[in-house]
């Protein structure tokens, strides 16, 4: 059985090659099937909503099984920001390191205790043949964001983001490390379970 696993994001496609690797699937991505420009537009309110919006899109377009996720980071001092928008925070103009420098200066001189912040995923799966069955996994992990970047592994808010319980940050983690305790890793344990319904 194949599955599109469909993304724009580099860092996302890198961490669902090594998260799926034991799957009995054959994993392929927008650019092997021709619709790597396609973009879709992330109209939702929710983390779910999005991740369905992406999910539906991709699997009509490519007529195959489609895992999409929304993730984002979720800062308790900026009422949920960025949240959904995370990867649209601060602007069209801003790429990962400005986001980053963004947050960093919205939060400047809060108290570590006031840093709390979550990484936060859903995964959906859409079957578009007959039927059109949709599943859905979610996934968080707590943390806080640090007072400056540590460490340039992963993507995104990696560098900024200190799971509780761990004195490394996710840029400072190797990908094995980081993987099975990332929201995304907690989505994507529960993806056997899920493609074993789709036969
Ligand atoms: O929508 P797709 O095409 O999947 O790609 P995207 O990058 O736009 O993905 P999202 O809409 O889900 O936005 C998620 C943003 O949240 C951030 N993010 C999500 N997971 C992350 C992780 O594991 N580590 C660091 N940042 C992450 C990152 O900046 C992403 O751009
Ligand atoms: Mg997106």
């Amino acid at each position: 059985m194949r599955l599109l696993v469909a993304t724009q994001n580099k860092g996302k496609v890198a961490e669902y090659q090594r998260l799926l690797a034991d799957l009995d699937w054959e994993i392929v991505g927008l650019g092997d099937i021709g619709l790597g420009s396609l973009d879709v537009e992330e109209t939702g309110t929710t983390f779910e909503e999005n991740a369905f919006i992406k999910a539906r899109a991709y699997a009509e377009a490519s007529k195959l099984i489609t895992l999409s996720d929304d993730s984002g980071i979720v800062v308790d001092a900026l009422n949920g920001a960025p949240g959904i928008y995370s990867a649209r925070y601060g602007g069209p103009g801003l790429d990962d390191g400005g986001r980053r420098r963004l947050l960093l200066s919205e939060l400047e001189g809060l108290p570590q205790a006031e840093r709390t912040a979550r990484f936060v995923c859903v995964i959906a799966v859409v079957d578009p043949r007959d039927g059109g069955a949709e599943y859905s996994a979610f996934g968080k992990v707590e943390g806080h964001i640090m007072p400056e970047e540590r460490g340039d592994n992963g993507f995104g808010y990696d560098p900024l983001f200190m799971p509780l319980g761990y004195g490394r940050t996710f840029g400072e983690m190797p990908a094995e490390e980081k993987d099975p305790l990332s929201h995304r890793g907690v989505a994507a344990a529960q993806l056997p379970d899920i493609l074993r319904q789709i036969t």
